[in-house]
This record gives structure tokens, sequence and C-alpha cells, in this order.
């Protein structure tokens, strides 16, 4: 096996990894988490019957789940990807009686506290020890401009969040983070606001929450460069949720680095705000055939991936593409160690917090194994030495962060045959890719 797994224990799951000789196949990723979660979330404020096929049954979503459940929120499991929600509508939704655990979830609790704030009754926000580090201000700042009630420690700026929900204003907000979670927890509060709110943003972000509103039946505009959202009730709908390209990046990365590979990645969402880890690689020289499935009516973009290995090359990775890429960035970063060149990221400050400082993880991590990378604080620049460039097997923390931790097991299988990566804090890996390890044991072989 070239990927071996322990869990639990003092490093809460670790990895073992070495190199691969061969990697074929083809990999179905799971459903996307950004979808997973507003599905759920529209789901539960909208009045009636939600269908959503394709749920990413992780850490993560179910998380959000548990929340609606704790409020009232019926759910019937068809399978572990195929869910059934009955609500009474955002309105009607109770008062949990406990606080709300988003474990490590950022996007869960950022837009749970947007969605609460117009939601009469009282509700308080937790998290895991990485979610309790992370700013909220963010969104705590647009939210009680909105009239929200809503504090938390340190001034309001980190959970636990408390909530007291009731009527909003609009607001005509300007995305300065470049963050979808902070556009996504304004819109969802202006559903309850008592005219139009817009949110302005110049470079744009994921915009799954503007696509899915509609299909609930909420009223929305959508111009380049801003968003506009009419207070509304929703009621229930099908949703249909893609496999998450954030996940097939890492098996779309180990087939380009494995000379010789043949791997197919089927159903990848394609949304256009999310693929620019594919504009880069294609500037980097990758090749990735790309068959688009015929689109049905409000389902998101998707297709099937056909990548070969590649000889890469270093780029100075263009600022606007960056926003795209956001979840991308680790795994980028160790493609750039097998290109030929040096490889720029810049603007990428807000790696530094995410599940960890994925930049300084990121950085500690690449040279562990040997590879040059120099820091910046909005991002860092990496030396590639080409495909067969040098490397050393060497134990690593992946800060338990899920994306250092895939992005590292794919780089360990370019190791020297006999040499390993171990790699501590996997158990994270369930937040946003359930069966990672086997996954990548049955496409990945010596
Ligand atoms: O809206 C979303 O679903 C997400 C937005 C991004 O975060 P920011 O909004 O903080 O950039 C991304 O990093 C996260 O994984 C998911
Ligand atoms: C940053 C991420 O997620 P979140 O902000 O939801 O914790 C991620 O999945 O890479």
């Amino acid at each position: 096996m070239i990927l071996e797994e322990r869990r639990g224990g003092p490093h809460r799951g670790q990895y073992r990894v070495g190199r691969a000789g061969r990697v074929l196949g083809s990999v179905t990723p799971p459903g996307d988490k950004s979808i997973s979660h507003r599905a759920v979330m529209l789901g539960s404020a909208a009045r009636g019957r939600t269908e959503i096929r394709g749920f990413l049954d992780s850490a993560d979503c179910r998380g959000t789940l548990e929340a609606f459940l704790a409020m009232g929120v019926h759910l019937r499991r068809l399978s572990p990807h195929h869910l059934i929600l009955e609500s009474p509508g955002a309105e009607n939704l109770s008062e949990p009686s406990n606080v709300l655990d988003f474990g490590n979830s950022g996007t869960a609790v950022r837009l749970m506290a947007g969605l609460l704030s117009g939601i009469p009754g009282f509700r308080v926000l937790t998290g895991d020890d990485s979610l309790r580090g992370r700013p909220m201000k963010r969104v705590a700042d647009p939210l009680s401009r909105m009239g929200a009630r809503i504090d938390g420690r340190d001034g309001g700026s980190r959970l636990p969040l408390s909530i007291r929900g009731g009527p909003l204003s609009p607001i005509l907000y300007e995305n300065v983070h470049r963050s979808a979670q902070v556009k996504s927890a304004v819109l969802l509060a202006g559903l309850s606001a008592s005219s139009p709110s817009t949110v302005v943003e110049e470079v744009p972000t994921r915009d799954h929450t503007e696509r899915l509103l509609p299909a609930f039946g909420g009223r929305v505009l959508r111009e380049e460069h801003r968003v506009t959202v009419w207070p509304g009730t929703l009621s229930g709908t099908l949703v249909s949720v893609p496999g998450d390209i954030s996940s097939a990046a890492f098996f779309l990365a180990l087939a380009l680095l494995t000379p010789g590979s043949s791997l197919i990645l089927r159903n990848v969402g394609l949304n256009p705000t999310r693929t620019a880890l594919l504009e880069i690689l294609r500037l980097m020289g990758g090749r990735i055939d790309i068959e688009r499935t015929p689109e049905e009516e409000g389902s998101e973009p998707a297709g099937t991936l056909h990548p070969s290995f590649s000889s890469l090359t270093g780029v100075q990775v263009p600022l606007s593409l960056i926003p795209g890429a956001i979840d991308e960035i680790p795994i980028l970063s160790v493609l750039a160690a097998f290109a030929h060149g040096r490889t720029e990221i810049r603007g990428a400050a807000e790696l530094r917090v995410k599940e960890s400082d994925r930049i300084a993880g990121m950085v500690a991590a690449l040279r562990a194994v040997g590879v040059a990378v120099e820091e910046f604080p909005d991002g860092l620049a990496i030396e590639g030495e080409g495909p067969d460039r040098a490397l050393a097997g060497a134990s690593i923390d992946s800060l338990h962060d899920h994306r250092i931790a895939m992005s590292m097991a794919v780089l360990a299988t370019r190791l020297p045959r006999g040499e390993f990566l171990e790699i501590a804090g996997t158990d994270f890996v369930e937040t946003s890719f359930p069966g990672f390890p086997d996954l990548f044991n049955s496409v990945a072989h010596a």
C-alpha cells in the first residue's frame, strides 16, 4: 500500500506514504463541500421538502446538518449522499437547547451567522480549537451594520458568537476580504432585511449561494461585480451536488506528476468561479482534457477530466486567479516543486487564516523534504527542479489541516523508493474527504 493510515492517537491520525510507480484507474470525487453546506442551509430555511443528491457526508457538512436537526428540521437519509429534509420554514425554526458546534468549518459558522441573524430566536455558535482562532469580525461587522444582535469573544471577533435573530436592515457591502463566506453571510441575512441588499466585489468569488437561491424561489440579481438579494421566504426544491473540484485536485496532481499515469476524474464540478487551478496549470503546461457534461436546468456545471503526466514550467501566478484557487494553493505548491523553475504565489494572505496558517504550514512541510521555498506575508515562492527532482523522506505536521495533509501525501508519491513521509494530524481529512486513503490506494500503486 502506498498510503498507510493510523487513526487517532496522540497525533490525531497519521499517514505514512511512499513512492508510487503507477497511477491508473478512475476517481469520482465526493460531493462539493461548499454546495453541500449551502444545500442544507437553504433546504432548512425553506418551507417544505428539499431533496439533496450527491451530498458530501463529511464531518464539516454533517455539522451543518446537525445544527438544523437541533432546530426542528426533519431528516430522512436515503443513503449517506441522498437526503430528504422537511422544514417548517426559517421563521419556525426552534431555539436549540445547546450551543451549535460547527467543528472545523469556517464556511458553516460564517454562513450560519448570516442566516441566523435574521431568524427569530437565540443561538450560540462555536467550533473546534482551529475555528475558535479564526476571524469572525469579517461577518460580525456587516451583520451588525444590518442591525443583527450578534456578540462574541474579543469584542465580537472570535467564537463563540451569540446571535438573537430578528428583522434586519438592508446593506450595500463591499467584499473587501474577497471572501465567498462573507458575501454569502450577507446575502443570507439579506433574506430577512426590509429591502434588497447588495454585495459588490472586485474579483469574483465562488457564487454557489447566488446560483442556488433562485432554485428555492429566492429573488437574486447577478450583475458584473455585484449581486443583489431581495428579502423573501424560500420553498423546498431538488439540489444535485457535483463532485468537489477541490478534492479532485489531489488526484489531478497525482496524474500530472506520475510518468505514464492514466486517470479519469468523473463528475467534477466546473463552476467557473472554482476552476482557476485548471487555468494556472494550463499556464504551467499541464495537460488536462476536459469533457463537459451537458448541463441540466438549475444544476452546476460539471465534467470529466483526463489529466496526463506533464512537464510543468514555473509561473508567476496571476493575482486575479487567487480567489478561484484559494483552497488549491497547497496542492499547487506541491506541483510547483516538480515544475522547471520558480513559481511565485502572492496575494494569498487569506491562507494565513484558514484551518491553519497554510503559508507557514506548506513552507515548513516543503522545506522538510528538501524543497527550497521563500515565504512572504501573502504567499510563497517554490523553486521547482523538474519531475525527477531530489527529495528526502521526513516527518511533518499537517497542523491538523486536511488540505496540507492530502497535498503532502501526493508529494510523497515522488520520494525515492524506500523513503517515506510521515504526516501527523490526518484525522482532519475527514472534514472534507472521507475515504481519501482508500481511494488514493485504489489508483496509486508501487
Ligand atoms: O464559501 C465557501 O464555501 C468557501 C469560501 C472560501 O473561504 P473564504 O470565503 O474565507 O475565502 C474557501 O476557502 C472555503 O473552503 C469555502
Ligand atoms: C478553508 C476551507 O474551509 P472552511 O473555511 O469552510 O473551514 C477549506 O476547505 O479549505
